[in-house]
């Protein structure tokens, strides 16, 4: 239903999308993640046509004169009136995309009904996220486009938004793309996934395949030295981490045995040891070439 080919985007010198090829079928949800100022939200906005682009090509299954006809999109802020009421926001929306939903219905679908003459300043985060998400289907689009789906959110909240997404996905086969800086969020609601890297697309696929392909191979163990710990640098395997006493290796499946070997033919002595494969996020931050502080917060590789 979309097919992007080689866009490149410039702010002034500033060379901000780099040949970004992409396909979306119908019907799919696909997650674009990557750091802060990866250019997520301006990707968002050339295929929207907030912005222009410089060159390559967009492509939707449908004449793209009448986008904002078959796309709707939310950004990270919200552009309505705060100062107005849920219902006229509603109105307004019906008015300006000549929807024929039922205002009502739709609100108690989103179980915002009981909130309808409030101002939308008044609501809380989650209903705010909700009436957003819910003015995006009065002209029944063929793809919605969020932008930082459930950032600000609680648990439940974030969760209640899945599903509402779920929902709009499934019932009305509406195609999603979303930006995410979660990957419980991508991983419970993504088909595909996109990682953008300083402009450029550098990994994607299903995520089930992903996921297959990188957490059957790696593994890291974690050792607490108590004696031997300056010669843990001639270990020929990869150090992610080190806090005291406590050093953690990268270690490939079938190494596991080289790996204990090393430590006791070079009387390095240790205990505390801890196994674990590759969690999802610690995946897509190595395949992304991104990294992680010991606040484990996602930082530029
Ligand atoms: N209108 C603009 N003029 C100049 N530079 C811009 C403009 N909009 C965005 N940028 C720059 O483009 C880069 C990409 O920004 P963008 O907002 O697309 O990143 P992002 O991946 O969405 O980040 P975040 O996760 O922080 O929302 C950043 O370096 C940003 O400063």
């Amino acid at each position: 239903m979309l097919k992007v080919e080689k866009l490149n985007k410039y702010f002034g010198a500033f060379h901000v999308l780099k040949d970004i090829s992409l396909e979306i079928e119908q019907g799919e949800i696909v997650a674009l993640i990557g750091h802060n100022g990866a250019g997520k939200s301006t990707l968002i906005h050339c295929l929207t046509q907030v912005h222009g682009i410089d060159s390559g090509e967009i492509v939707y299954d449908f004449d793209r004169k009448k986008i904002y006809d078959h796309i709707s999109v939310q950004f990270q802020e919200n552009y309505y009136e705060d100062n107005g009421k849920v219902y006229d926001i509603c109105k307004l929306y019906k008015k300006l995309t000549k929807s024929k939903k039922n205002i009502d219905e739709v609100l108690s679908q989103f179980d915002l009904y009981e909130k309808r003459n409030l101002l939308v300043k008044h609501l809380s985060g989650g209903q705010k996220q909700r009436l957003s998400i819910l003015l995006t289907l009065f002209n029944s689009p063929k793809i919605i486009f969020f932008d930082e789906l459930t950032t600000g959110l609680d648990p439940v909240a974030r969760r209640e938004i899945w599903a509402m997404i779920r929902k709009i996905n499934k019932e009305e086969n509406v195609t999603i793309f979303l930006t995410s800086h979660f990957l419980d969020e991508v991983e419970f609601l993504a088909d595909r996934l996109f990682v953008i890297k300083h402009g450029e697309i550098v990994l994607e696929g299903r995520i089930k395949d992903l996921l297959d392909q990188y957490s059957k191979d790696d593994k890291w163990i974690e050792i607490e030295v108590t004696s031997g710990a300056d010669k843990l640098k001639f270990l020929p395997f990869e150090r992610v981490s080190e806090k005291g006493d406590v050093h953690r290796f990268k270690v490939e499946a079938d190494r596991e045995y080289a790996f204990f070997e090393f430590l006791v033919q070079n009387h390095i002595v240790f205990q505390n040891v801890k196994i674990k494969q590759m969690t999802l996020e610690e995946i897509f931050i190595q395949i992304g070439g991104y990294a992680m502080n010991d606040e484990g917060d996602i930082v530029n590789g």
